[in-house]
């Protein structure tokens, strides 16, 4: 899969580009990221990327055309490493506070791209004129302030690369088949036996994998109905996770 992302602080990516199981990928060349700068795509000495807000206030603007340059340069190389270059197989894609916020449904839909053209905002934002000539869709990760989208756009690459096929071979993480079903995560223990004093569950050393598994179950269960209300209402479980709810809830009658 492909990813460019349009950032004036390049170095940052290289959290996901150099570490853990997003550079592997990278280094598998099971994904690119490439890094454009806008500022490469400037004409003026002072290299210019932002400018003063039109109607006054604070704070700076970052300019349309060294963006719309460098998303034009995105396109090309996307092409060049095979993407077909339309919103439907390789979107611009603007991180933003005002986008559709990120979730693991919307994660698991972007893994059929062929690509994808992140743009990373600082300063105050974007001027709009950029935006509504070239952006498909704005992702926000949340409802927080922040200095710049080039963490939100880290966020949603490991997200998705972690869900491409091949990626997370044999180490595929227990938390990812939990929340994908909706339910929090069970508690996870290891060695020593020992800590502070505090032993571990002894059904998770009985080797009695069936129940074993519905104690994690119900851990997530339970977990999900304390802390996660709004994740418990939403809860559809699959035919198996109904059964074990029925026998979670005689049990719990006895
Ligand atoms: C709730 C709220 C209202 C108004 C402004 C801001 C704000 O933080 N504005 C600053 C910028 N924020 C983000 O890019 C950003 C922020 C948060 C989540 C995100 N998910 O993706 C990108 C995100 C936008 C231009 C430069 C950074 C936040």
């Amino acid at each position: 899969m492909y990813f460019a992302v349009i950032s004036i602080f390049p170095e940052m990516f290289a959290t996901i580009r150099e570490f853990g199981i997003t550079g592997r990928a990278v280094t598998q060349e099971q994904v690119t990221i490439e890094c454009i700068n806008p500022r490469d795509y400037t004409t003026d000495n002072y290299r210019r990327i932002d400018e003063r807000p039109y109607g006054g206030g604070p704070g700076m603007v970052m300019m349309a055309e060294p963006l719309s340059k460098a998303i034009e340069d995105a396109r090309l190389r996307a092409k060049e490493y095979g993407c077909r270059v339309d919103s439907e197989h390789c979107p611009v894609i603007y991180m933003s506070p005002q986008g559709q916020t990120l979730s693991e449904s919307s994660v698991v839909g972007m893994t059929y791209y062929d690509g994808m053209i992140l743009l990373c905002g600082r300063y105050e934002g974007i001027d709009e004129r950029l935006l509504s000539q070239y952006v498909d869709m704005e992702v926000s990760l949340g409802d927080y302030v922040l200095t710049g989208g080039e963490l939100p756009a880290m966020v949603l690459m490991d997200s998705v690369i972690r869900r491409l096929p091949d990626i997370m071979g044999d180490d595929k993480s227990a938390e990812q088949d939990s929340f994908v079903d909706g339910l929090l995560d069970c508690p996870h223990y290891t060695k020593p036996h020992e800590f502070a004093g505090m032993a571990v569950p002894e059904v998770l050393l009985s080797g009695h994998h069936a129940n074993i598994a519905k104690w994690r179950f119900a851990q997530q269960v339970s977990r999900t109905q304390t802390r996660r209300p709004d994740l418990w209402q939403a809860f559809t479980p699959t035919v198996e996770q109904a059964k074990w709810l029925e026998a979670l809830a005689k049990a719990d009658k006895k």
